[in-house]
C-alpha cells in the first residue's frame, strides 16, 4: 500500500520518482505532485493513469500526504520546508544547500522537533555519508570535498557570474571556487547541494572545505571526499554520469532519492 507521497518539483528527479512509483519500486498509496509549471505535470499524467496520481495546482493541496520529497530548488526549500513540517509531513530534501542559511537551518530543525516530523537528507550524488556519520560519534578533524564538473554542470552559477568567470572559455581543468560549504552552497545553488549534505554528516557547513574544478574535457560529475578523525581516514570518489535531462544532476542522486523512499527492505544494510 505505502505512504501518501508528495513530490515538490517535477523535473529530472521528480519525474524519475514518479516512474519508480508507477513501476512499484517505491510503494505509495497516493502521489500528489506540485511544480510551479502545473502544465508540465498535467501533460505527463495521462488520463489512463491510476486515480491515485494527482497533479495539484497549489502548495496547500500538496501537503495532504505523509511525506514530501522536495526536488525543486533551494528557493522551494526556503519557501516551503517549514510549512511542509508544520502540515505534519516528513520532508526529504534534495536542495539541502538551502540549509547553508543558519537561520533557516535552525528553523527547520526546531519545527521538526516541535512537530515530531523527520527531515531526510539523501546521500544524493556522493558516497560515504554512512561512514562519516558513524565517525562523527568520535572526533572528526577535517572534512573536505573536491568536485570536478564539465562546464555545462556549473554554468550559470551566481558565484561564477559575480566573479566574471565564463566556464565555457576554460581550456584546461581549473579551480573556480575554494571556500566553505556555506559559501559553496550559496554560490552554486544548483550544483553542489552535496557539500551541505556532507557538512551535516560531519563537522558542519563552516568547517567543511570545498573546491570546485571546471574540466572542459570531463564528461562526468566527480565528487572526492576526504575525512580525517579519531577513526583514521576516509576517502571516497564517485565518478557520476550526469542525468540525460539535466547535466547538473548526477544520475546517482536520482537513485539515492529512490532508495531512501523504499520501505520494502527486510534487511537494512549500512548505517
Ligand atoms: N543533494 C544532491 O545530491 C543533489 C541535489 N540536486 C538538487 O535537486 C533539485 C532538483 O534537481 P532536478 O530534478 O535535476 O531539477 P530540475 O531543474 O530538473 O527540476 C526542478 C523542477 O522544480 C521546479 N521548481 C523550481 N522551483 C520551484 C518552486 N519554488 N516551486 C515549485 N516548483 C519549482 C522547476 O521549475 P523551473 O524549471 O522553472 O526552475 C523544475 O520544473 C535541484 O535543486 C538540484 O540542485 C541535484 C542533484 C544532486
Ligand atoms: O548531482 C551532482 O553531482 C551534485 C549536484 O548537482 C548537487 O549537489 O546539487
Amino acid at each position: 500500500m505505502g505512504r501518501a507521497i508528495g513530490i515538490l518539483g517535477f523535473g529530472t528527479i521528480g519525474r524519475q520518482l514518479l516512474t519508480s512509483i508507477r513501476e512499484r519500486t517505491v510503494s505509495a498509496s497516493t502521489v500528489r505532485i506540485f511544480d510551479r509549471h502545473p502544465d508540465r505535470v498535467e501533460s505527463s499524467i495521462d488520463p489512463a493513469s491510476p486515480a491515485n496520481v494527482v497533479a495539484v495546482r497549489s502548495f496547500d493541496r500538496l501537503v495532504d500526504v505523509d511525506l514530501v520529497v522536495e526536488a525543486a530548488g533551494q528557493g522551494a526549500v526556503r519557501e516551503y520546508a517549514v510549512d511542509i513540517l508544520r502540515a505534519g509531513c516528513d520532508l526529504v530534501t534534495l536542495s539541502v544547500g538551502a540549509l547553508a542559511d543558519r537561520t533557516l537551518r535552525e528553523q527547520v530543525i526546531e519545527t521538526a522537533e516541535q512537530t515530531g516530523q523527520t527531515v531526510f537528507v539523501p546521500s544524493g550524488a556522493i558516497a560515504g555519508l554512512d561512514a562519516i556519520t558513524a565517525a562523527g560519534n568520535s572526533d572528526l578533524e577535517s572534512v573536505s570535498l573536491t568536485t570536478t564538473k564539465p562546464p555545462n554542470g556549473i554554468a550559470g552559477a551566481p558565484y561564477l557570474d559575480s566573479h566574471g568567470i565564463d566556464v565555457h572559455e576554460i581550456t584546461e581543468p581549473t579551480t573556480v571556487f575554494e571556500g566553505s560549504a556555506t559559501e559553496a552552497a550559496e554560490g552554486f545553488p544548483s550544483n553542489i547541494n552535496v557539500a551541505l549534505a556532507l557538512s551535516l554528516a560531519g563537522v558542519g557547513p563552516e568547517r567543511t572545505t570545498v573546491r570546485i574544478v571546471a574540466d572542459p574535457d570531463g564528461q562526468r560529475n566527480v565528487h572526492r571526499i576526504a575525512v580525517s578523525g579519531a577513526m583514521g581516514d576516509i576517502e571516497t570518489t564517485v565518478r557520476n554520469d550526469p542525468s540525460p535531462t539535466n547535466p547538473k544532476t548526477s544520475y546517482l542522486a536520482v537513485l539515492s532519492a529512490i532508495e531512501l523512499l523504499r520501505d520494502d527492505r527486510t534487511v537494512q544494510v549500512g548505517t
